[in-house]
């Protein structure tokens, strides 16, 4: 095939184990979510993968993950590009609630729509928000999204459609030019190019649960369609998982 690029979803966070909604909450990997990132590096090294760049998120649970990985493949000092596109899903008011306070806040009814639903929105992060100043104001957001346009919730769909123009603006150019790529980020923004790669339907997209920290490839035509899709790699076992 003419293009090649791998991506990996972080490892297990803090907030993952906590099962709290995390979004733009800057959850660290928690000892788990190290061990499958540097297993994600092992797999990678084994299969003889270099790259050019990585791209990731604003996200230090992400970040950690991408550099556990360079780690295991002697490429510490790739260079790397953040962008707030490969953020996760931003949970808006719900960011770190668990199951049973948003149950109990909101009911299992709305918990039922929100789950199943590809563009209704959880309810917003006002500015009396516990996490609203550590999210808003932090430097790394410097680079955008523009005050106006910060986001205070996302549906999948708005998330699909902020993460997308970086994939069409920014990495598929560079793949044109030559570069391995691989790709660090989230649940959610990697759905949203996988969703785009392989013209999936917004039902299918909902159905499908990447797995932390096992990379995957996508082998594409020079027209960038998937001639392989989502091929996972790592020992038998954890794939099979
Ligand atoms: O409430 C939501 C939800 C609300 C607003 C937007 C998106 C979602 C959403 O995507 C979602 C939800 C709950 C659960 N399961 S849960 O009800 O067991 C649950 C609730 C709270 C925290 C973690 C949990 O595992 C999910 O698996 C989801 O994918």
């Amino acid at each position: 095939s003419k293009y090649r690029i791998v991506m990996v979803r972080h490892g297990e966070s803090e907030w993952n184990k906590l099962n709290l909604f995390c979004g733009w909450y800057d959850s660290k990997l928690s000892d788990k979510g190290k061990n499958e990132a540097i297993a994600a590096g092992k797999a990678l090294k084994d299969a003889g993968y270099i790259f050019d760049i990585a791209h990731t998120s604003v996200l230090t649970r992400a970040h950690e993950t991408l550099k556990l990985i360079l780690k295991e493949i002697n490429q510490e000092n790739l260079p790397v590009q953040k962008t707030w596109r490969l953020n996760e899903r931003h949970y808006g008011g719900l960011t770190g609630m668990n199951k049973a306070e948003t149950a109990a806040k909101y009911g299992e009814k709305q918990v039922k729509i929100w789950r199943r639903s590809f563009d209704v929105p959880p309810p917003s992060m006002e500015s009396d928000h516990k996490y609203y100043d550590i999210i808003v104001k932090d430097a790394r957001y410097a680079d955008g999204p523009k005050p106006d346009e910060f986001p205070k919730f996302e549906s999948l769909k708005l998330t699909i459609e902020r993460t997308l123009p970086y994939w069409n603006d920014t990495i598929i150019p560079q793949l044109k030019e030559g570069k391995r790529i691989i790709v660090a980020a989230h649940g959610n923004s990697l759905r949203g190019i996988v969703k785009h790669l392989d013209e999936m339907s917004n039902e299918q997209i909902m159905e499908l649960n990447l797995p932390t920290g096992i990379p995957f490839v996508y082998e594409l035509d020079e027209n960038f369609k998937p001639v392989v899709s989502m091929k996972f790699l790592g020992d038998e076992e954890t794939v099979k998982a």
